[in-house]
């Protein structure tokens, strides 16, 4: 039996792999995971349950029964934690500091596995986050490793977050980024890094279109077909 294609996108925070992986699935017409989102959504549960994020021991459990959903809505990818509506929340950059915390737990990662590799579904998965092409989809048809500098990401936080309306200073995120960047690329389980044959690209002075160009001339080159 043919196994179901998967491209996994991974890289540091802001390099733009969520912009991708979004532009791709819709070229594709195919699934997608946005792993981050279940260590954010973690993070929140964590808070809703009163527990510590220095406690590993409480936060394995609770990683196993998470009750998250991702319904569609309006063309909008919803996230919903225990029945509340979380799509925002998640979202804010101290909530991705603290999942970046609780996603350093080795039995926290493992106990996600499964969830993630239930995504995949035909036609096919695009999978965005740090992991997927070397630990959570080791077979994928094609991986891509989407990179910039701390700069170029921070200043494409600012801008993201300002038009949301948050509060925030470029100064501010670098800082953010940088302490995230070290610990995501430092845990001893799962680090951030590129798969062996991964792509991998630096979007600092590519846009949007250029990146995507790039990235679909090699998802092409892997075999893989748009959709008719
Ligand atoms: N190549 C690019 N050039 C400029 N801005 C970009 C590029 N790719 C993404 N962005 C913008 O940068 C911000 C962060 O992108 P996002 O896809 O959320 O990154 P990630 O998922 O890697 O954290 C978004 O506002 C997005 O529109
Ligand atoms: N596959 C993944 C995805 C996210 N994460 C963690 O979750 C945090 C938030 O991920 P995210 O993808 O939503 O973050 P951004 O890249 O959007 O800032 C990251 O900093 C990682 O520590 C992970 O460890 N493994």
């Amino acid at each position: 039996m043919q196994s179901i294609p998967v491209v996994t996108i991974d890289g540091p925070s802001g390099a733009g792999k969520g912009t991708l992986s979004a532009l791709i699935a819709d070229y594709l017409q195919w699934h997608f995971l946005d792993s981050g989102a279940i260590y954010r959504v973690l993070a929140v549960a964590c808070v809703h349950h009163d527990i510590n994020f220095a406690d590993e021991e409480s936060i394995v459990p609770l990683a196993s029964i998470l009750d998250v959903s991702f319904p569609t809505k309006d063309n909008q990818t919803l996230v919903i934690l225990e029945g509340e509506d979380v799509t925002d929340v998640i979202r804010t950059e101290e909530v991705g500091a603290q999942a970046s915390q609780i996603a350093a737990y080795p039995g926290v990662r493992e106990a996600l596995l499964r969830r993630q590799r239930s995504f995949v579904q035909a036609p096919g998965l695009v999978a965005d986050g740090r992991d997927m092409g070397t630990v959570v989809f080791p077979d994928a048809t094609a991986k891509i490793f989407l990179t910039a500098s701390a700069e170029a990401r921070a200043e494409r936080r600012f801008s993201q977050l300002k038009e949301k309306g948050h509060d925030v200073t470029i100064a501010r995120l670098l800082t953010d980024i940088q302490a995230r960047d070290e610990r995501d690329m430092n845990r001893a389980t799962a680090p951030l890094l590129p798969a062996e044959d991964a792509l991998q690209l630096d979007s600092s002075t590519l846009n949007v279109e250029q990146v995507f160009e790039k990235a679909k001339d090699f998802i092409l080159s892997k075999g893989i077909a748009q959709a008719e």
